[in-house]
């Protein structure tokens, strides 16, 4: 299968001639990763490896996409066509050559779109679609993810990315696609016209909308100096111009502010990873500087670090939205603006700290599976019953949303509300970072962590699996010597807890399995959808900080123990 595949594309007279020479000089490994299967929509849509092949994002497999989203459109009738979809992209090889053959291939169905004059992040291409009132939404995007990759997000009328029952739509309809190198994008002048540059517009709408989610716009901002870096992609006017608009002194990470596909100054683009804070940490002692925040690519995540006591420390993404939820949720209480039945959003992989100062300020605290979809499907129910109000949204993969008029996280909305937090405690001599410890002191030492295994290709996918299937056949009874008092599995959809099995209801099913100690820690497992990786994220609480330190230690080690 793996050769027929191959040697359709090598001899296919519409192969972009740019993969020719790849094909021909790949190893019998390569050839396989490559062509073993399909690329798949995951956590965040289709995200993979750039280079030719079925299981790699090119031209070819973006085409593919693009004719079962067309397909997808053509079905719910001539309004939806009418109303079209907006496209934006990221500063990663080919994007705008993706972005803007995704608008031809729509064109030739006679789609409408919008497409963005240049890179713009991936919250501003949600707005987009509430904006013009689009029937859905492309981002051509790999987000976080290393220079080699590239991907594509899909977004529905609200500006959420496909939840798995209507991707299933898309995906049935490009599965249809037999032969994926036949879709050209040649368009006629006609069909040229269904395509619409924006930019300026939508700037400035969307520029205003994050200026309004603050909730002291009077706060002292001569307090604080903030550095930012954009990773070399698009937050980079976003982010200035907000923080220039709301009064804020940043000095930006020159040296990352171009837009760049190779991100050829910093060593990683993704805040999860120490690497991308190197050349911001410098800024920021030279700078003396008290907040440091670095957006990924697309602008959807945003990373922490706070000079506290002389050094400066990074938050994790559960303890910068636990920051940020204490800081909201506090404000909206004293100032009266709490609405009835507040509710916030975060994951089952998501600390449970956050959910504790949620309840404390009164509010709810609802979870999803990993993906902001959830929670962007979540909002958007709501918002037609009325049953409970948004009031914030986060995971603990650095992403978060503050106020719903974007349906994905949103890095310019969190780096504009980080910033007035900052200057809010330090009028009251705080850092952020005190912030924190005081909430460990009321609420309970946690520590969160997270530990991969990188397994890349068709066997690590196979690893993965088999991964978690082992440890879903071995009953666990303990870890590192601490009872497992409950286990969950999200693709079982059951729940163990005393001897009793009951069934776990109200999520898709998911390949996550999550044990609860008794010590009130919890360690769970899961595949990435994202990235070739096998994901373990501990949640252990401890008596002290030291405590909860020594115990993640120990629970990690078992971890890898028994998954060797
Ligand atoms: O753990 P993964 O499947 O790689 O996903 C990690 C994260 O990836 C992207 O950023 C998604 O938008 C997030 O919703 C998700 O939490």
């Amino acid at each position: 299968m793996v050769n027929e595949a191959y040697e359709r594309w090598l001899n296919h007279p519409n192969l972009d001639p740019s993969y020719k020479e790849v094909l021909e000089h790949m190893t019998e490994k390569e050839k396989n990763d490559a062509f073993y299967t399909t690329i798949e929509f995951g956590t965040a849509g289709m995200r993979g490896l750039l280079g030719p092949g079925t299981n790699r994002i090119n031209l070819h497999t973006i085409r593919k996409a693009n004719e079962g989203f067309a397909a997808y459109i053509e079905a719910q009738g001539e309004e939806a066509k009418q109303r079209g979809v907006a496209i934006g992209y990221d500063n990663r090889h080919m994007s705008p050559e993706f972005a803007m053959d995704s608008a031809r291939v729509l064109a030739k169905h006679g789609i409408r779109s919008y497409v963005f004059e240049s890179l713009r992040p991936t919250p501003e291409l949600s707005f987009a679609v509430r904006y013009f009132h689009c029937f859905g939404g492309i981002m051509v995007t790999a987000s976080h993810n290393p220079k080699e990759y590239n991907g594509y997000k899909l977004y529905d009328e609200k500006g959420c990315q496909l939840v798995p029952a209507l991707a299933q739509q898309v995906i049935d309809r490009v599965n249809a696609v037999k032969d994926e190198l036949a879709i050209t994008a040649d368009v006629s002048a006609e069909e040229e016209k269904l395509i619409t540059v924006i930019g300026k517009e939508v700037d400035e709408e969307y520029y205003k909308n994050v200026l309004s989610i603050q909730l002291n716009p009077d706060v002292d901002k001569d307090l604080i100096k903030i550095i930012f870096t954009p990773e070399h992609g698009t937050a980079n006017i976003p982010v200035k111009e907000v923080y220039t608009r709301a009064g804020y002194h940043f000095v930006a990470v020159e040296e990352q502010c171009t837009p760049d596909p190779d991100f050829s100054n910093t060593p990683t683009p993704n805040p999860e990873e120490p690497g991308s804070y190197e050349l911001a940490l410098e800024y920021a002692k030279r700078e003396d500087a008290d907040i440091i925040l670095v957006c990924d690519p697309d602008a959807d995540r945003m990373g922490v670090g706070v000079k506290h006591e002389g050094e400066y420390k990074l938050l994790t993404g559960n303890q910068s939205g636990s920051v940020l939820i204490e800081y909201i949720l506090s404000q909206l209480s004293e100032k009266g603006q709490m609405p009835p039945h507040p509710v916030m959003f975060n994951t089952v992989v998501t600390s449970d700290l956050g959910e504790k100062i949620a309840n404390k300020y009164g509010v709810e605290c609802e979870k999803t599976l990993t993906g902001f979809k959830f929670i962007g499907e979540k909002v958007a129910k709501y918002e037609v019953s009325g049953e409970k109000n948004y009031v914030f949204g986060y995971e603990e993969s650095y992403g978060s949303l503050i106020k719903p008029f974007v349906r994905d996280k949103d890095a310019p909305q969190a780096c504009l509300m980080l910033a007035e937090a900052a200057c809010y405690y330090k009028a009251q001599g705080k850092t952020l970072v005190d912030v924190l410890y005081a909430l460990y002191e009321e609420l309970g030492y946690y520590e969160e962590s997270q530990t991969s295994l990188k397994l890349e290709g068709q066997e690590g996918a196979m690893r993965i699996k088999q991964i978690l299937s082992d440890l879903r056949a071995s009953d666990v009874t303990e870890i590192a010597g601490e009872a497992v008092v409950r286990f969950e599995d999200y693709k079982e959809c059951i729940i163990k807890e005393k001897d009793a099995v009951r069934e776990l209801t109200g999520f898709t099913k998911s390949d996550v399995l999550k044990y609860y100690l008794a010590d009130g820690s919890w360690i769970a497992i899961r595949p990435s959808g994202t990235e070739p990786k096998c994901k373990f994220y501990y949640c252990v609480k401890g008596t002290s900080l030291a405590d909860a330190h020594e115990k993640t230690l120990a629970y990690q080690k078992a971890m890898a123990e028994m998954t060797k």
